[in-house]
């Protein structure tokens, strides 16, 4: 299984660090091409609006939409679920629009910069250590979303069919079990598929 990590900006190799750990290959993902040859698709965090610039830039929005739209899964965390997001609360575009939720960028950071905590994941069987930086909160979601976890009544992870983000940095702890579950979700979609 061959997943790929956006490599325009921002957490990449952690990512790739994190997937290889669930036993897929990463592979860093820099011109749309390479999407073809993959199973499944992580945008890392970092910054949104120079990572939705740079996949304006090289043609990675429409190549993502068509990625996702033939079943393939896609994972965003952080800036990356930012760019998923069908709405982001005071900006008139989205980037990728991919996942019925608004979001809300820096929604943490206002009360504190960056903090780390032990969440519960609907799916995973042990909480999951989650590490939030900048995070943003997810503050509306559409009846298909699945929410998969909250902190503090904030939605900080959700699922919808084979696209699934955290407002947190699962990439950044030895606990690879999100992406394990990303892994998962392929195996499904490949399963359906066959
Ligand atoms: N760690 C992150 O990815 C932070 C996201 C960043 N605050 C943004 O709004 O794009």
């Amino acid at each position: 299984m061959k997943v790929g990590v956006l490599a325009l900006q921002g957490a990449v190799s952690e990512h790739i660090r994190s997937i290889e750990l669930a036993g897929a290959e990463g592979v860093a993902v820099k011109h749309s091409e390479q999407l073809e040859e993959l199973d499944g698709l992580i945008i890392p965090g970092g910054e949104s609006t120079t990572i939705g610039k740079l996949m304006r830039k090289y043609g990675f929005i429409e190549a993502i939409r068509a990625f996702s739209a033939q079943g393939k899964p896609v994972f965003g965390t952080c800036a990356g679920l930012i760019v998923m997001a069908k709405e982001i609360e005071g900006e008139e575009e989205a980037h990728l629009g991919l996942m019925d939720m608004k979001v809300s960028r820096n929604a943490f950071g206002r009360q504190r910069e960056s903090f780390e905590t032990d969440l519960d994941v609907k799916g995973l069987q042990e909480p999951l250590r989650a590490v939030f930086i900048r995070a943003p909160l997810i503050t509306e979601v559409g009846e298909n979303v699945d929410i998969l976890s909250t902190y503090n009544d904030e939605i900080v992870a959700a699922r919808q069919g084979n696209l699934l983000v955290s407002s947190f940095h699962p990439e950044l702890t030895d606990d690879y079990s999100l992406h394990t579950y990303f892994t998962e979700m392929i195996k499904t979609t490949q399963a359906a598929v066959q």
